[in-house]
């Protein structure tokens, strides 16, 4: 575990509760079966709603692409740490900092890598060894991208939105930010006092998360407590970041979720974060009387290279629930 430097102490109890809602993708899909297409419609807005998170089968991602992403990332966190260094055009270098994530490096559990998948010119830090790793890697956000696309306009649908209304802010062909991170837990025999990620909401619009093996480890704070999310590793799950929280004025709320080792297994995640081009202004859809809730609205104006200056130099520091989004409400 050499590129791990120590723990953070913290109480890590996780409650068994029913799972977030799983989202059949080739339902959404299908526009000869309305009703079906309907039903999955509810399901994705009631779910979404209540844990800023869901889990998507059917997604037409080749088994191929999904297990060669694992056989990729898996060779890489086995070489030794000399290996990935030369492996990785700059690891720990600037290149990996800029983006804030290493916030969490010195802390925590996690042995993790930061890439960027587009804009492109990032792609030469991305690990040389396996070989085929920048090859299979692409292959996936390729997909994953397709994807994205398609939640974002059922999103919108699932809300009674008009389609374009989330995805036409990624303008489509423009330099949309996707970043990629590879994390790794190792296991810890004193799981219940270290953290492998601390509380966080993530910046980005979507996070798309494959694990690598259907082991806990998320845990999302639902009706205050920490809830471990499991998944099979054929399924992704979606997770809301604050982009859409401010996107949606707050009809999809970022979740706010950690990470706990496991005792005796090593856990391997790999996520897409998935961004609008940084000059990006995104204004809040409008809400309507029937989304009258108390805690719906209030979000202004912001441009998203602006939000994610201000959340990643201030979310070290932001103790409680997302104090960063704030930053995006009105006063
Ligand atoms: O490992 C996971 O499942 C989640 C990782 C995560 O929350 C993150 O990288 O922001
Ligand atoms: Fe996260």
């Amino acid at each position: 575990m050499e590129m791990i430097e120590g723990g953070c102490c913290a109480e890590a109890t996780p409650l068994a509760q029913d799972g977030p809602a799983t989202i059949d993708v080739a339902k959404l899909r299908d526009e000869l079966d309305k009703k079906g297409r309907a039903k999955e419609l509810t399901t994705l807005a009631t779910g979404a709603k209540e844990w800023g998170l869901f889990l998507i089968e059917n997604h037409d991602i080749p088994d191929s692409v999904l297990y060669g992403v694992q056989e990729v990332v898996k060779g890489f966190f086995r070489l030794s740490l000399d290996e990935k260094k030369a492996s990785l055009g700059s690891y720990m270098s600037k290149d990996n900092k800029e983006d804030g994530t290493n916030l969490f490096k010195t802390s925590y559990l996690v042995d993790r890598i930061a890439l960027k998948a587009a804009p492109e010119e990032g792609i030469d830090i991305w690990p040389r060894k396996p070989s085929n790793f920048r090859h299979v890697v692409k292959e996936f956000v390729d997909e994953a991208t397709r994807v994205r696309d398609e939640l974002l306009q059922a999103l919108a649908e699932a809300l009674s939105l008009e389609q374009q209304a989330f995805l036409r802010n990624f303008e489509p062909g423009k330099e949309n930010e996707v970043k990629v991170k590879a994390n790794f837990y190792p296991a810890c025999p004193s799981s219940n006092k270290v953290l492998g990620l601390p509380p966080h909401s993530d910046g980005s619009c979507l996070t798309l998360i494959m694990q690598f093996d259907d082991i806990g480890g998320l845990q999302v704070l639902k009706d205050e407590n920490w809830t471990t999310v499991s998944w099979p590793p054929n399924k992704i799950l979606v997770n809301f970041g604050d982009l859409m929280e401010i996107m949606s004025n707050g009809r999809l709320k970022s979740s706010w979720h950690r990470v706990v080792p496991q005792a005796n297994e090593e856990r391997i995640s790999f996520a897409l974060f998935y961004s609008p081009p940084s000059h990006t202004e995104i204004e809040p859809v409008t809400v309507r009387d029937e989304d009258d809730a108390a805690d719906v609205g209030g979000y202004k104006k912001v441009a998203v290279g602006e939000y994610l200056h201000h959340l990643y130099t201030t979310r070290s520091a932001a103790t409680t629930i997302k104090e960063s989004i704030m930053f995006a409400k009105v006063m």
